[in-house]
């Protein structure tokens, strides 16, 4: 139905007249984020008022008027005469109705009188002097250079790799035709955005005679494509009048908890959740209340009988079922860079009457924006903090005696985390829990519950930034140890975003400490600390999308032999987005595309499944079972596991790590299972089986850790730890590194006021 829907979509821009007419309107051409974007026909808007002060507006003379019906325009006002309704793009670029009268009196600048004065002439008519003939020459230089018309011709289908050839061609045809006036306006203007503005529709229409295939086929290229309008994606759910409530509010301020109300009270629901963790806890608990619920997500399903209700993960959700209320839980993630475009896809995709969406306010703004194309009718709940979080100004003083009962040290890589529960088990009587991105959900929730539950000494948690989304627990203070982490790249400070995220796990309501407190390990990060907990809430300007494989496939039809990988770079390159949407970024995606480029024998389809499985990238092992998944299907042989039951739980650290692969391993299967027909992975209830001891082991493993952490790949760069995602294997921490004991190293560096200086005294609440 989707590939239908999007080929009628493209096949409508099929016509060039069109293109022609709607030459304003069109969307923007966009390709990667540029650091210094170009000046974009969208960007300047009908009536070309160009907002650049660098670009001067058009002329008169070139004002666009728009001759297309505006049923088929319908930015375009309507035509003033019957005459008007001949297509022409020069003739788009003129009505000025006195230059029109004037046209006898003197020779005609209109750009379609010119072009066809140009076409009219005899080559070796004009003759130039060698001087007039230099002065032009530069003149079609600057515009064969103009950025801005290599950017404009993009909207009329001409391609910035061909843009050089035409303005080249163009040239030529116009200096041996110049006719004297034409001549004396361009000498007046020189090389400059006026001259490039007085050029540009000539060309288009010296283009559109003289290049026709090149543009009919650039024109395929770009529509198929082409990701704007995608709320024209879903017509189901654009035939309905769905009613949006957006739960808007900071951390522990009830958003999910009244969202989960209304979808317990419906006949029919779907709670989509950022994190199969949490879509299992909307399932217990929704289920122990008495509603019956399913759980799916890429690893599992639950059908429960008689179940009208399903939690699910974002990633997981579908559009063709209809359903009385949806909850899109965490609604801020549709700006984020990898995983956005599901959230995107849920809001404008889901058939549902009533649609909650819970999240903090950066979002709202462009969900008010997607309301009013969708037409939805949008509420918003605005909520507050239960308990407004206290910040210890005392710290910890880079001190592990200062720990205490309740806390939850929150420290950004998988080493740190280890040396911290080493440290605090050594110096202390505190026992820790740990909770990390690598763990599977049931260890992290078997961790959890050791943690909340009041009768045991497993009193301390130490976690990464996967505890910083919506779990419950008993947390009393939030302990940063440190507020810098490692981005695949370098070292970078804690997004504001994020430390907010995470310090409101303290103080849940309901929890045994609905008082929250949150510091830092040393006295110099408080200062950041307290920055970001002050900082309002950054308002997204632009949210996540992906194409669907119907949309990948349409595109691959232009490019037989390219491979997967170069399939996605050429899509990225050629991709049409509007204003309001970026193309998520899939490195990972590419990696195992290249990886699996020499699997034969799989089609787009497959290929598209397998790189998208939750595999880490970073983990070769991982990456080993993943590609001889690949060559066993492509075989067609069925895909069996291939790997052994460890013996028990871990002694060291590398047999932990071994176990965190083993888990991974198996959940890829669950998952690739889930994706391609059941007989080609028929060993899933081993899979499962293996899959619910290994997390045993590791939840037996983490409860007498005492060991130093070690690498995954030794010699080499350490493993990046993986955290927060649909399948919590995106990664975002690294290990080997010498972390800085403090900010305060990276503030004196940048010439800065040295923190820590401010609040010594007394505790405040943010
Ligand atoms: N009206 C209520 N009655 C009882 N408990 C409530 C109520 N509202 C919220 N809670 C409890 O307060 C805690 C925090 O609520 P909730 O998880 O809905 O917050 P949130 O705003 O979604 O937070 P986050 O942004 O961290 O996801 C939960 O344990 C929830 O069960
Ligand atoms: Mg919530």
């Amino acid at each position: 139905m989707a590939a239908s829907l999007l080929r009628s979509h493209s096949s409508s821009r099929l016509a060039l007249a069109r293109v022609r007419a709607c030459l304003s309107s069109l969307p923007l051409l966009h390709s990667l984020p540029d650091p210094n974007p170009p000046i974009l026909r969208s960007q300047l808007g009908p009536g070309f008022s160009p907002q650049n002060p660098s670009l001067p507006p058009f002329p008169p003379w070139a004002k666009p008027r728009f001759f297309c019906s505006p049923s088929s325009c319908p930015a375009a006002p309507a035509p003033a005469t019957a005459q008007d309704s001949d297509c022409s793009t020069a003739a788009a670029y003129t009505g000025d109705k006195a230059a029109v009268s004037e046209e006898s009196a003197s020779p005609s600048l209109d750009p379609l009188d010119v072009y066809r004065e140009l076409r009219r002439a005899d080559e070796s008519s004009t003759r130039l002097k060698r001087s007039e003939w230099n002065s032009l020459v530069k003149v079609f230089r600057g515009f064969a250079k103009s950025r801005w018309a290599s950017d404009q011709a993009l909207a009329v289908y001409i391609p910035a790799s061909f843009f050089p050839h035409a303005a080249r061609r163009f040239r030529e045809f116009f200096l041996r035709r110049c006719p004297p006036h034409v001549f004396g306006h361009l000498a007046a203007l020189g090389p400059s955005p006026e001259a490039d503005r007085f050029l540009f529709p000539i060309f288009v229409e010296f283009c559109l005679a003289e290049f026709p295939d090149e543009i009919r086929q650039f024109q395929t290229l770009i529509d198929s494509a082409d990701l704007t309008r995608p709320h024209t994606w879903f017509p189901f759910a654009r035939a309905m009048k769905r009613r949006i409530v957006y739960h808007c509010g900071p951390t522990n301020s009830g958003k999910t908890y009244n969202a989960l109300q209304r979808f317990m009270e419906a006949g029919s629901g779907v709670y989509c959740s950022p994190l199969r963790l949490l879509a299992m806890e909307v399932f217990d608990k929704v289920n122990s209340l008495g509603v019956y619920c399913s759980l799916q997500t890429g690893q599992e399903k639950k059908l429960v009988p008689f179940s009208n209700h399903v939690a699910c993960t974002i990633e997981m959700v579908t559009t063709e079922q209809l359903y009385d209320v949806a909850v899109i839980d965490e609604i801020q993630m549709m700006a984020d860079p990898t995983r956005g475009y599901a959230w995107t896809r849920a809001l404008l995709g889901l058939k549902a009457d009533e649609i909650h969406l819970c999240g903090d306010p950066s979002v709202l703004k462009m969900v008010k924006k997607i309301c009013k194309e969708t037409g939805d009718e949008l509420e918003v709940n605005h909520y507050e903090r239960f308990k407004p979080l206290v910040v210890e100004a005392k710290t910890l003083l880079g001190n592990f005696k200062n720990v205490r009962s309740g806390d939850c040290i929150v420290a950004f890589s998988r080493r740190e985390i280890f040396e911290v529960k080493l440290a605090i088990e050594k110096f202390t009587k505190h026992k820790c829990c740990v909770i990390y991105g690598a763990l599977p959900p049931e260890t992290r929730r078997q961790q959890a519950s050791l943690f909340n539950d009041q009768g045991n000494e497993y009193d301390v948690l130490v976690a990464s930034d996967a505890v910083g989304m919506g779990l419950n627990l008993n947390i009393r203070r939030v302990v940063f140890y440190s507020l810098s982490k490692y981005n695949g790249d370098k070292m970078v400070l804690v997004a504001p975003s994020q430390v907010k995220q995470i310090a409101g796990r303290a103080g849940r309501r309901g929890s045994a400490y609905p008082d929250g407190l949150v510091t830092t390990f040393l006295l110099d990060d408080l200062d950041y600390l307290i920055e970001c907990l002050q900082q309002p809430f950054e308002e997204v300007t632009k949210v996540g999308l992906f194409p669907f494989f119907e949309q990948v496939e349409l595109f691959a039809a232009q490019f037989p032999i390219a491979t997967f990988c170069e399939l996605l770079d050429k899509f990225r390159e050629n991709c049409r987005l509007d204003g309001n949407y970026f193309l998520c970024r899939h490195d990972g995606v590419k990696k195992v595309a290249n990886m699996l480029e020499k699997v034969q024998g799989l089609s787009l389809e497959e290929r598209f499944n397998f790189c998208f499985a939750p595999v880490n990238i970073r983990d070769p092992k991982a990456m080993y079972h993943l590609l001889r998944f690949a060559t066993h299907y492509s075989q067609n042989r069925p895909v069996g596991i291939a790997m052994g039951m460890p013996k028990g739980s871990a002694r060291n650290d590398a047999e932990l790590l071994d176990l965190e692969t083993k888990h991974q391993v198996l959940s890829m299967y669950l998952w690739l299972s889930h994706h391609f027909k059941e007989d080609t992975f028929p060993y899933v209830q081993k899979a499962e089986t293996m899959a619910f001891s290994i997390a045993d082991l590791l939840g037996q493993s983490l409860a007498k850790a005492c060991w130093k952490p070690e690498s995954r790949s030794q010699g080499k760069p350490r493993r990046i730890e993986e955290e927060n995602s649909q399948d919590e294997l995106k990664p975002v921490a690294e290990e080997s590194y010498d972390r800085p004991r403090s900010l305060i190293k990276a503030y004196k560096m940048k010439g800065q006021d040295q923190p820590g200086q401010h609040h010594p005294a007394g505790n405040f609440v943010v």
